[in-house]
């Protein structure tokens, strides 16, 4: 059985280690010969590296392990990308929250200004990592998540339209596991889904189980009550952070406002942007949980296992809803047909909405990559939403592309989050300030 070769671009991200947990875990589904890291810089992928040397022959000592900075070592004999890069790291993160905060709008990783700012940065580097791929391993396919999605897949449509490449948000996917447990199902993959969307901004418009049951109902109910939050117990096994426990909740008053479907949690930031607003320090925001969190904790623990030699009694643990990304992988390696929510070209498959708009929906992925579903035709609400952030996006893209201020200045104009031109170019400019050593320039 052929073994596949792997490169994870971003070997420096947070989320490394549970992935490559998570690949050691499957390899019964998914065998792999060699796993590569690709980072641009060595001080931080090294510390994670060390200690998944360490895991990998401790754990399967058969895989060959290359951590790297050189695109041509990295990139050279693999069949799949694992792209996951943060360009201008956590520093530029904390940044798009706390300047939109400034200026009385919503300060988020990726959406409204600062999904822009950071979509500004991310373009170029993900790019980079299409041209090294096709440059050295021409067949290989690139699995993105790195964020945001949205407007990344955009600019991969536009500027790389050939590319093997697929971009995947694992937000659906935590969703769907929180309504399974909350109906008392096993997994997420007792039920098939209709959904479409935008990627972190779309509904569920239809849930069933194995045998057709219409699980909606239930889950409905579910939502109406309590969001995507879970029983006590349950949340408490998770290790959830406190803001996750809040978006969750929130998601019951997205629900109100269209009880036909089911809401992505993020819609949040666009439907009740001041509510979101008041759970924020605009001193101390996600950026800085996840430095003083997620990340210490991360690095901590890879530094341990170096000192000790050993992953023995490490608390990193096995990314399990990062499956998904293996799930991907097996379906375009063995064609297994998989429905998956996935980033794709509309054509068509929400019929009443741009043909050229990335849309999430439900797609059968196999050797040939996905295909989408069609999803029909969508409401005035959703349609409405959905007009107004693709053209955000587009204008990103093209702002991008052209090197245009005035673009830019029109996409955060047009962003549900920013109130007014005037805010939108006072933002603009104070963004344009942050973020001069990644922009292109604009005029
Ligand atoms: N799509 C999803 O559902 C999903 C889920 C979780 C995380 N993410 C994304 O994954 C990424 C990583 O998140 P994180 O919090 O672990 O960030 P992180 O900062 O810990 O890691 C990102 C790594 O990318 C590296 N990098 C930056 N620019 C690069 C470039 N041009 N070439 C190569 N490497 C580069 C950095 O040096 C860093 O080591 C982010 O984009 C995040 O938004 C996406
Ligand atoms: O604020 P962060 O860095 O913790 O997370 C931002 C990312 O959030 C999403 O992923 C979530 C997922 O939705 C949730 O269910 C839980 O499992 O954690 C994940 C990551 O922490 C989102 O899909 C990503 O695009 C964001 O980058
Ligand atoms: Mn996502």
């Amino acid at each position: 059985m052929k073994k596949f070769s792997i490169v994870i671009a971003g070997g420096g991200s947070t989320f490394t280690p549970g992935i490559v947990l998570m690949l050691l875990d499957n390899l019964d589904r998914l065998p792999i010969r060699q796993i590569k890291f690709y980072d641009n810089l060595a001080e931080r992928q090294d510390h994670i590296a060390d200690a998944c040397r360490i895991i990998i022959n401790e754990k399967a000592p058969e895989i060959n392990f290359v951590s790297t900075t050189n695109p041509k070592e990295a990139f050279t004999d693999v069949d799949f990308v694992m792209a996951h890069i943060r360009v201008g790291l956590y520093a530029m993160r904390e940044k798009d929250e706390k300047i939109p905060m400034k200026h009385g709008v919503v300060g988020q990783e990726t959406c409204g200004p600062g999904g822009i700012a950071y979509g500004m940065r991310s373009i170029g580097g993900v790019l980079e990592l299409i041209d090294y791929m096709e440059r050295y391993s021409p067949d290989a396919w690139m699995l993105n998540y790195s964020n945001p999605a949205a407007i990344v897949a955009e600019a991969t449509r536009k500027l790389r339209p050939h590319s093997k490449i697929i971009n995947i948000c694992d937000m659906p996917v935590g969703i769907e596991e929180r309504m399974a447990q909350s109906i008392g199902l096993k997994s997420r993959k007792e039920m098939v889904v209709r959904y479409y969307g935008l990627n972190h901004f779309g509904w569920w418009t239809d849930i069933r189980d194995l045998e057709g049951n219409d699980l909606m109902p239930q889950i409905k109910k579910h939502v109406s009550q309590h969001g995507y939050s879970l029983l006590e117990e349950v949340e408490a096994s998770q290790h959830v952070d406190a803001s996750w426990m809040d978006t969750f909740a929130k998601a019951k008053d997205l629900y109100a406002v269209d009880p036909e479907t089911l809401p992505n949690t993020y819609l949040k930031y666009y439907l009740y942007p001041q509510d979101a607003m008041e759970h924020e320090d605009p001193d101390y925001t996600r950026a800085n949980q996840v430095m003083d969190g997620r990340e210490k904790h991360v690095f901590g623990e890879c530094d341990k296992i170096v000192e000790r030699g050993t992953s023995e009694g490490m608390t990193l643990e096995i990314d399990e809803h990062a499956s998904y990304i293996v799930d991907l992988a097996r379906a375009i390696a063995y064609n297994t047909h998989e429905r998956m929510l996935l980033i794709v070209e509309n054509k068509g498959a929400v019929a009443n909405f741009d043909e050229t708009a990335m849309v999430e929906v439900p797609c059968i992925v196999g050797v040939n990559g996905p295909e989408p579903l069609v999803q029909g035709e969508i409401p005035r609400f959703q349609k409405g939403m959905m007009e107004q952030q693709v053209a955000v996006e587009k204008l990103v893209v093209e702002a991008w592309a052209e090197n245009s201020y005035q673009k830019l200045w029109q996409a955060l104009t047009l962003s549900k989050t920013v109130p007014n031109a005037r805010v939108a170019k006072e933002l603009l400019d104070d963004l344009l300030e942050a973020n001069q050593e990644f922009w292109p320039e604009l005029h």
